[in-house]
Formats: C-alpha cells, sequence, structure tokens
C-alpha cells in the first residue's frame, strides 16, 4: 500500500504549521492535523474538551463513530519544546489519510490543551511521526500511524515535500522521483531517545563558498516552523545582517525587514542544501511591523538543534525505517 496527502500552511502569509487531512471513525470524521516528526503521539482536539478550549478547530467524537472502543484506564499528557501542552483519554479507532488506512489506531482525545493550542485555530491535533518509544499513553504505550501502516507499505518510508508557502506533500511507502532531482543523499539516523537525530556536515552563510565543515547533530523537525542552531553559526550569520540584534524582548534574532539577508547553506555528507534569504526573512515581529524576525535561531535554550520546516522547505526529505534507519535529502 502506499499513501499521499496535502500539507496546507495554516497561514497564507507565514509557514507557521502544516496541516493534512485525515479522517476517525465510522462514519468518517474529518480533522486537519499537523503532522510532527518530533513527536509520536496522535492526539484530536475532542468532545471530552470543556468548549471553551475550542475556538473553530473540528472535534472528533468518539460517541458517533461505531469502530470506537476506549482504551480503559489509559491516559496521554504531554509538553512540546514551545511549551504547549495536552492531555487525555484514549480511544481506538481507524484512521485513514492519503489513501491509507489502519484499524485499531489510537487516537489520544483531548480532555485539556493549553492556550497556545486553543489560539492556533487551524490546527486540530497531531500526528506524531517520531519512533514510538516517545509515545506518552499510560500504562501501555501507543504506536504511531505509520508503526501500524509499515507492514502493510510497499517500502518502510515517508517523505516529506514541503514548500515555501504553498502545499506540499506527506508521501507514505513510496519515493516519488518526480518530486526531487538527482540524488538523495542518506545518512545514518540515531532512533535514540526517538527523534530523527541526524549529524549535517556543516554550514555557510551564503551559497557554498566558505563551506565550514563542522558536524552539527540535529533533528528533523516537520512540526518545528524554524531552524535553531548552536550560537557560533548563528553569529556567524547575522554579523551578515545590517541591523540585526538578538532580542530579548522579541525572543530570538531580528532585523530590519528591509535588510539584504545572505542565503544560508547546510551539508548532508557530500551534499550542500542552500536555504534562501526569503525563507530566512520569516515573518514581521508584530502585524506590519518592519522588524522582521528570523528563520535561523539559536538553540542555546533548547540544548537541541533543530531543522525545522524553515530548512525542510528547501529540500525532499525521504524519513526511512528500514533496519538500520536513515535519512535521505535530494535537491527540488
Ligand atoms: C523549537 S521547539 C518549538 C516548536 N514549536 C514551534 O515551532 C511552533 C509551532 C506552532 C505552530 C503553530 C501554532 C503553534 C505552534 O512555532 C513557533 O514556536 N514559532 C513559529 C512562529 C514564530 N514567530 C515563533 C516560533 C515545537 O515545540 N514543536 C513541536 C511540535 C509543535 C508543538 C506545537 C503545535 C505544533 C507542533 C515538536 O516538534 C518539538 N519537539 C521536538 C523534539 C522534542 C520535543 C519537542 O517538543
Amino acid at each position: 500500500a502506499t499513501g499521499s496527502a496535502p500539507a496546507v500552511p495554516i497561514d497564507e502569509r507565514f509557514d507557521i504549521a502544516y496541516v493534512t487531512p485525515v479522517t476517525i471513525g465510522t462514519p468518517p470524521q474529518t480533522l486537519m492535523l499537523d503532522f510532527d516528526t518530533g513527536s509520536s503521539d496522535l492526539w484530536v482536539f475532542s468532545s471530552h474538551m470543556p468548549p471553551f478550549q475550542v475556538r473553530g478547530q473540528e472535534i472528533y467524537t468518539p460517541d458517533e463513530s461505531s469502530t470506537a472502543r476506549l482504551l480503559e484506564g489509559h491516559t496521554w499528557s504531554i509538553m512540546y519544546g514551545d511549551g504547549s501542552a495536552s492531555r487525555g483519554n484514549v480511544y481506538v479507532d481507524t484512521f485513514a489519510v492519503g489513501g491509507l488506512t489502519v484499524l485499531n489506531q489510537a487516537v489520544q482525545t483531548a480532555q485539556q490543551v493549553s492556550a497556545s493550542f486553543t489560539s492556533a485555530t487551524n490546527i486540530d491535533g497531531l500526528v506524531g511521526l517520531g519512533f514510538s518509544t516517545l509515545n506518552t499513553v499510560r500504562p501501555e504505550s501507543q504506536l504511531t500511524f505509520f508503526d501500524n501502516a509499515k507492514a502493510s507499505l510497499d517500502n518502510p518510508v515517508f517523505t516529506a515535500d514541503l514548500k515555501y508557502m504553498a502545499a506540499g506533500t506527506y508521501d507514505f511507502g513510496f519515493i516519488d522521483r518526480a518530486k526531487y532531482t538527482g540524488e538523495i543523499t542518506y545518512v545514518p539516523i540515531d532512533p535514540d531517545p526517538g527523534y530523527w537525530i541526524f549529524t549535517s556536515s556543516g554550514y555557510a552563510v551564503g551559497a557554498s563558498s566558505n563551506f565550514s565543515a563542522t558536524p552539527i547533530i540535529g533533528i528533523a523537525d516537520t512540526g518545528t516552523s524554524l531552524v535553531y542552531l548552536p550560537t557560533a553559526v548563528l553569529t556567524a550569520y547575522y554579523r551578515q545582517v545590517q541591523g540585526a540584534t538578538n532580542s530579548r524582548s522579541y525572543g530570538g534574532y531580528v532585523f530590519p525587514c528591509d535588510s539584504a539577508l545572505p542565503s544560508f547553506t547546510f551539508g548532508v555528507g557530500e551534499e550542500r542544501f542552500t536555504i534562501p534569504a526569503s525563507y530566512i526573512r520569516y515573518a514581521p515581529v508584530t502585524e506590519g511591523s518592519a522588524t522582521c524576525f528570523g528563520g535561523l535561531q539559536s538553540s542555546s535554550e533548547l540544548g537541541i538543534n533543530i531543522w525545522g520546516d524553515v530548512a525542510l522547505k528547501a529540500a525532499f526529505v525521504v524519513f526511512d525505517s528500514r533496519s538500520p534507519p536513515r535519512i535521505g535529502w535530494a535537491k527540488k
């Protein structure tokens, strides 16, 4: 089996996050979920939440699904890197995305979500695409939809073709030759503790002229908007940007929106990928401001480097969960 589904930006002005239509239950209930390679819980806004915590999101109502079954005594609770959080109980139901159907998928129904989820009106929940070891359901942790689907997939892979201010695609079970050019460069993944961790071979500010071959260990994370890298890399980049400052009040590097920005190149093995300046001129700090927030930010508070959507948009990425798992990057 194979599947293919769109990854649609939730905001038409900046790529804050991407959502993908899925159906849950019988008859099918359609929700738009954020597919996140940085986590491994499939959770949804649900009829079990206090109504004031729902602000326009679609909800899953298990009582209206003839195939829903409560997973007695199971609960979950998750906190993300940006401090957002959610928790609730667990059902098993039919889950479908892009033509792929998984029977008896653990669907984690929210009973409480943090304010940032309530205000993210276009995200109805998440689909974790990390390794199932990260799943927070207790007393028995649950498998991701990808792990449940894997045996029936033509190949144990999924690919991300995210796009700048446009809908991209997540493919499951196959690698679409039409979505990339040249060859795919694969590098090993460390599946412990459960993210898609790989080592980039280095970086260059601007095109790959002055490439600095320093290994950068980081995660490929579709659920994170920006790129978070070591301070040394950030200062090397923003040194080239007129008026750039690391603003405590805005919580990161900002610069005048009309400043000239260099591109940013990162290495995967011998291959070089360039993030265009337009992706790094991320967004005005507030509506209409002449100060822009950078798409490259410091990872020093996170303790982990993150190649988020700003980097993933610059490539076609293969998440290959054969043994040993690996990640592939190709130009497009
Ligand atoms: C550097 S971890 C920060 C990152 N959250 C972001 O990237 C949010 C995404 C977002 C988008 C729309 C509405 C609300 C939030 O967006 C910003 O934080 N932005 C964008 C807007 C900018 N102006 C400021 C910076 C993050 O926790 N991701 C997790 C998945 C997210 C959670 C929030 C909802 C969307 C999916 C996750 O993969 C991060 N993870 C990765 C590894 C280990 C643990 C962990 O937890």
